[in-house]
């Protein structure tokens, strides 16, 4: 094992990490707070300040996946749907079977710079987003520049009010439903239609199965399936189609195509985020169909039996992936860019600089005995951590 790698497992390495997610976090909830009074001045400023707050907190996610896990997402998709991506709103119909799905997501949309940097500052460092054709090693040429773009996603209540991220995505304008159709009607449209006029293009991420794959969960959801004489699904849970005939309903004109993503990963892998805080490194695979609006029928019923239709096709797609460890189309790499690790880097500096301080003085104090303790406790957290991990 590699120094960086044993690095990587140090229980204290891992610490400084949280420390500066939680504190870097907490610091931009408070700078979220400070916008509330521009809200009723300017509102599409106060959305805009919040977007790249929500970046600056997101991206450290995408960079200890990316630059501290090593883990890259592979992405499948047709070269004539990947001239879009990045350039127009969309929803996103994601499966739900992984713990870091999420994170997959916001790498997916940092890549295509969906997570809410802007591309000017990418244009200055020449970052042009690149994409080959890896069957054959042919390049297909550049992807033209990327507008200013957000993160949205429908998520249950209960996330709201997870400090940190829930409270970021309040002042973000996440869709939060507390999965109780009468209870939600009123406030998910609204929610839906606040989005109408969003400043930032979006990505409108929508999990239909409406909770993480469990076996237990599959079998309860087969049941259904056979009730309403649906074909079984072996991959996903049977999806719930009111919330994406909603979301579709409310977002048309707003939005101009469906995104049909599958996300797998090589060799049975069953990632975590401990893993990846860990330094793990995964081998993510997702492929993104591009459907235009239009083809989504706008009835209920009609939209239903789309949405199962398409999870059939979803299905089928793990199903060749278990046997093949491909999914169809080819491989396309958009470019990394370096804004995640720079603000990731640029937090850590800004908020280790009062540790250090305090080390300094805890040697100045003299005390052996505060020393000792301070040493005793850490040993002890590091074995203890070393010990859950193993
Ligand atoms: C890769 C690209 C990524 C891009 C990333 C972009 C943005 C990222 C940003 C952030 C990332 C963060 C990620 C956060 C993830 C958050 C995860 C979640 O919180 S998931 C949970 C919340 N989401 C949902 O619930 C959505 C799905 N649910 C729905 O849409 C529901 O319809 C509903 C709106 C919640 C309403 O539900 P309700 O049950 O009240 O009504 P329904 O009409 O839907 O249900 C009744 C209907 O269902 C049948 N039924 C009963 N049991 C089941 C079952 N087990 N399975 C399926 N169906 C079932 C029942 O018979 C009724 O049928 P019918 O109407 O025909 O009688
Ligand atoms: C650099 C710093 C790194 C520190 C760690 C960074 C990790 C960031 C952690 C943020 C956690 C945010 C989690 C949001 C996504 C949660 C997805 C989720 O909650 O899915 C479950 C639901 O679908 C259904 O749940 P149930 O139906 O079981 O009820």
């Amino acid at each position: 094992m590699g120094l960086v790698q044993w690095l990587k497992g140090q229980f204290l390495c891992q610490l400084i990490i949280c420390y500066g997610f939680l504190v870097s976090g907490l610091l931009v909830n408070l700078l979220q707070i400070c916008t509330l009074p521009l809200w009723p001045i300017n509102k599409q400023l106060a959305r805009r300040i919040n977007c790249k707050l929500g970046y600056s907190l997101t991206s450290q996610s995408v960079a200890l996946l990316e630059w501290w896990s090593g883990t890259e997402v592979t992405f499948y998709t047709d070269p004539a749907d990947y001239q879009f991506y990045g350039k127009e709103n969309a929803i996103i119909v994601l499966n739900h079977n992984f713990e870091i799905d999420f994170l997959c997501g916001w790498a997916f949309c940092d890549r295509f710079g969906v997570l809410g940097i802007h591309h000017i500052l990418s244009r200055c460092l020449l970052l042009k987003t690149h994409w080959r054709r890896t069957s054959n090693g042919r390049d297909l040429g550049n992807c033209p520049p990327i507008p200013l773009k957000a993160s949205k996603c429908l998520a249950k209540k209960e996330l709201s009010y997870l400090p940190v991220i829930g409270w970021m995505w309040y002042f973000l304008e996440m869709v939060f439903i507390k999965r109780k159709w009468e209870e939600d009607k009123r406030s998910f449209v609204q929610s839906l239609q606040n989005l109408r006029d969003y400043p930032e293009n979006f990505w409108f991420l929508l999990h239909c199965e409406g909770t993480r794959f469990t076996e237990e969960k599959h079998q309860i959801s087969m049941e259904v399936a056979e009730k309403k004489g649906l074909p079984k699904l072996k991959h996903h849970l049977l999806p719930r189609t009111k919330g994406f005939w909603v979301a579709v309903q409310n977002l048309r004109g707003t939005v101009a195509a469906v995104y049909c993503c599958t996300l797998n990963f090589r060799n049975n892998e069953t990632p975590t985020l401990l893993g990846v805080i860990n330094g793990k490194k995964y081998h993510p695979d997702l492929y993104i169909r591009r459907i235009p609006l239009e083809s989504v029928p706008e009835d209920e019923a009609e939209c239903s039996s789309w949405l199962h239709k398409l999870y059939q096709e979803k299905d089928q797609f793990q199903e060749d992936y278990s046997h093949t460890g491909y999914f169809p189309g080819p491989i396309v790499t958009p470019l990394r860019g370096p804004w995640a690790l720079i603000n990731w880097i640029g937090w850590t500096c800004l908020l280790l600089y009062p540790l250090y301080l305090l080390l300094v003085q805890l040697v100045l104090s003299g005390s052996i005995l505060t020393i000792l303790a301070t040493v005793a406790f850490c040993s002890a957290a590091t074995e203890r951590y070393g010990s859950v991990c193993r």
